[in-house]
């Protein structure tokens, strides 16, 4: 059981400097094999490695259906142009319905509150019990799998539905229930049970899946028990100062759904404080947690200089336009948030309910924790925050390491849980979609991360190496923490230590399947693996792990945790052997398993001792989310990388060397595939492709809003 002592876990000061303005993720350089350069301790060959960091994106947001018209606010009306150039702050302090400060989560402060809207020790509201949803027919099931999608009015796109011409619902008849891939997550559960969820509400009608599938209710499970989990631990839905409060109707996790990814909001204020007028309260969205690469891909897209995104809705309604389900929800909301507020102001001072929002994300906001920041702007003037939202977390159903950014330790098991939502709905991408996007996919996959969006926005780079050097620190900046204090990472920035790196190979087999049945989490179990590898080592490591295909070529590298020790599922024998379990950080895209594959490890470190078999589920999920997060901040940095990439790509002949060589390979490619990517509403299932990135801004702000 005892494995080596635990290892010094360092906060790692991060520079200013580190913030790159490329993108995470990183691109996998082609030709990439990783070539290695091999050490000796004692009989293990040890190599040093690379990094490769894949992205896709989805959001099953809910967006309240307004039945008939909305009315387009005059010019006057509209939002400012945002000039301004303040840097993302946040509000401080905002006192909770239970006292809590947000700065738990969010710790810069607002500069420009005014004083008399500045946060304060105000009466701490009762403690907010969340009662369940009765209207939610829909439990469980995702909103996007709904059985049937009506052509209702899409208050984001302003017409009848929201699927254009070319954006058809993906040919549901292609699903076979039996090609949804693993892992069974059944037990990934919040620790306490809570009885709401947007999933349980009803939603707009989307497009859906005929069948009720066990690949369909596999998929929306893993959704509920995610959502059930973010209200668990991002249980807080509405904040509240001394003159303002704002209400977050629905889930805190909010899933990307293409251009009709929305929150709502009501905001309510002491009797004293109306809110501005509508052409100078201003709505932002406001990036938490946030490395400056994100912050870049924000303000190109925006075309601003800022990284708060304005999204103040673009239109008025009034409450009959609006959806009478949707109406009724809010209502309840309102009431429940009412009756807490009067228990906590004196009746004169009472927050009073002034307006409610629904708020488009678009898609610039990537993935992470936001909240929706109400700012008051003069022409002319800066803007001067007013109150801010609860926070919450946009996610796209991805198994891209950066989701993880912007987690805190408190999150991170909501960051594990999305990450196995991911690694199905991916599948589940693949499998309605057919083998199309599968092969269109896996090319964007090829030529996308990093250079498209490299060429969108930044000069480029001049040689690949300092390209790679580059996606090497914006992965590493993608784990900063929003007050600059760094990252908790493994070991010196130098480089593993001895005995790491141990370099090792075996042969995937056939576990038990218990432990991903358990925990959700698969794990290709290794055989044939050298017997001192076995005896040396006990507990849990994080390295690189690379598959050679069946031809034997070696294929990425990723990022993996790797147990060894006693299977706790294995049958009971006299000399219990050490087994080596390895998950890796990687979405292996539907592929069914990789069983019978050689597998090439590199242990850079190790990360505990294992826990004792009959440890409690929530306690293992909560160790691993942590796993997790130190592995990818540790192998992120510098010396911890694959560096034999450089070697391999200097082996390339010199045209594609440079970066503009690559980068027009790169786009000539993706004109091929963009076309064809194009046609499949992948949004609608929660993955993001670039093209309907880069195209979301031609919505606009969207939205509408609604006075009371
Ligand atoms: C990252 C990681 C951490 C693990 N930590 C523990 C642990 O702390 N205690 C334990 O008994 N098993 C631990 N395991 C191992 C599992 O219990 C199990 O032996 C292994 O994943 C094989 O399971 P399978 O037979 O279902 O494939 C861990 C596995 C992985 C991949
Ligand atoms: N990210 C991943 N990490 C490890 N294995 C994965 C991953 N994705 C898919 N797999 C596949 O899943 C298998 C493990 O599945 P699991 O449900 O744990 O079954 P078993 O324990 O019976 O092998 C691995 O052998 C591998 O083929």
């Amino acid at each position: 059981m005892d494995g080596p002592a635990k290892p010094q876990i360092r906060r790692k000061p991060v520079a200013a400097s580190q913030a790159l303005p490329v993108r995470s993720p990183a691109p996998k350089l082609p030709g990439h094999r990783g070539g290695l350069r091999e050490y000796t301790v004692d009989q293990l060959s040890v190599q040093t490695t690379g990094l490769t960091i894949n992205s896709s994106a989805t959001n099953l947001a809910e967006t309240p259906a307004v039945h008939s018209h909305v009315i387009p606010m005059s010019p006057s009306e509209k939002s400012p142009a945002w000039t301004n150039k303040l840097g993302p702050a946040g509000t401080q302090g905002l006192q909770t319905r239970d006292g809590a400060s947000s700065a738990s989560l969010n710790s810069k402060p607002l500069p420009t509150v005014p004083d008399d809207k500045q946060q304060e020790n105000g009466p701490p509201l009762p403690p907010r019990i969340r009662t369940p949803q009765p209207e939610g027919s829909s439990k469980g099931k995702s909103p996007i799998l709904s059985p049937h999608r009506s052509p209702s009015f899409d208050p984001v796109l302003n017409r009848s539905s929201a699927l254009g011409p070319s954006e058809n619902p993906p040919p549901y008849s292609l699903l076979n229930p039996h090609t949804v891939p693993r892992p069974a997550i059944q037990t990934l559960r919040p620790p306490s049970p809570s009885p709401s969820s947007a999933s349980s509400r009803p939603t707009t009608p989307t497009p859906t899946t005929p069948s009720t599938s066990a690949s369909t209710s596999k998929w929306s499970s893993a959704l509920s028990s995610t959502k059930d989990l973010a209200l668990s631990i991002l249980p807080q839905n509405y904040t509240t100062t001394k003159h303002h409060t704002v209400l977050l109707h629905g889930n805190p996790l909010i899933i990307y759904r293409g251009p009709a990814t929305s929150l709502s909001i009501t905001i309510f204020s002491s009797p004293k404080y109306p809110l501005p007028s509508p052409h100078q309260r201003v709505l932002y969205l406001q990036p938490r947690g946030f490395s400056g690469d994100t912050g870049t891909k924000i303000k190109t897209l925006m075309r601003t200089y800022e990284d708060w995104i304005n999204v103040t809705p673009a239109h008025r309604a009034s409450l009959q336009d609006v959806d009478p389900a949707t109406v009724k929800r809010w209502e309840k909301d309102i009431a429940r948030t009412q009756k807490r507020l009067s228990k906590a102001f004196k009746p004169e001072k009472c927050h009073v309910v002034r307006e409610t929002h629904v708020i488009r994300i678009p898609a610039a906001a990537e993935d992470g924790y936001f909240r929706v920041v109400v700012c008051h702007k003069e022409e002319g003037q800066k803007r001067k925050p007013i109150c801010s939202g609860p926070l919450v977390r946009i996610a796209s159903l991805s198994t891209d390491s950066s989701v993880f950014r912007g987690a805190k330790l408190r999150t991170l098991p909501l960051e594990a849980g999305l990450s196995v939502a991911s690694m199905m709905a991916t599948g589940y991408v693949n499998t309605v979609a057919g083998p199309a996007m599968e092969v269109v996919q896996n090319k964007i996959d090829q030529i996308r991360p990093g250079f498209v969006q490299t060429v969108y926005d930044t000069a480029l780079a001049d040689t690949v190496d300092e390209q790679e050097q580059a996606m090497r620190e914006a992965a590493y900046a993608a784990y900063q923490t929003e007050n600059g204090e760094g990252v908790d990472v493994i070991g010196s920035d130098d480089g593993p230590e001895k005995p790491f790196p141990v370099r090792f190979s075996g042969k995937v087999v056939q576990g038990t399947g218990r432990w991903s049945e358990r925990l959700g989490i698969p794990t290709a179990n290794l055989g044939d693996v050298a017997e001192n590898v076995r005896n040396h080592l006990k507990g849990v490591y994080f390295g690189w792990a690379s598959i050679r295909d069946a031809s034997g070529v070696e294929q990425d590298w990723h990022e993996s945790v790797i147990f060894v020790g006693p299977n706790p599922f294995a049958p009971p024998s006299v000399v219990a052997k050490n087994a080596i379990a390895v998950h890796i950080l990687h979405n292996f895209e539907g592929e069914e398993s990789f069983y019978g594959a050689k597998m090439q490890l590199v242990i850079m470190g190790f990360l505990r001792p294992m826990q004792l078999p009959g440890t409690p589920v929530e306690e293992m999920l909560d160790a691993i989310s942590q796993d997790l997060w130190l592995t990818m901040a540790s192998l992120g940095r510098d010396n911890w990388g694959p560096h034999a990439v450089t070697e391999r790509v200097k082996a390339l002949p010199v045209t594609t060397r440079t970066m503009s060589g690559l980068s027009e390979r790169m786009l000539a490619t993706k004109e091929r595939v963009q076309t064809k990517i194009d046609r499949i509403p992948a949004h609608l299932l929660g993955v993001r492709t670039t093209g309907a990135e880069v195209r979301d801004a031609i919505h606009g702000n969207g939205g509408y809003w609604v006075a009371r």
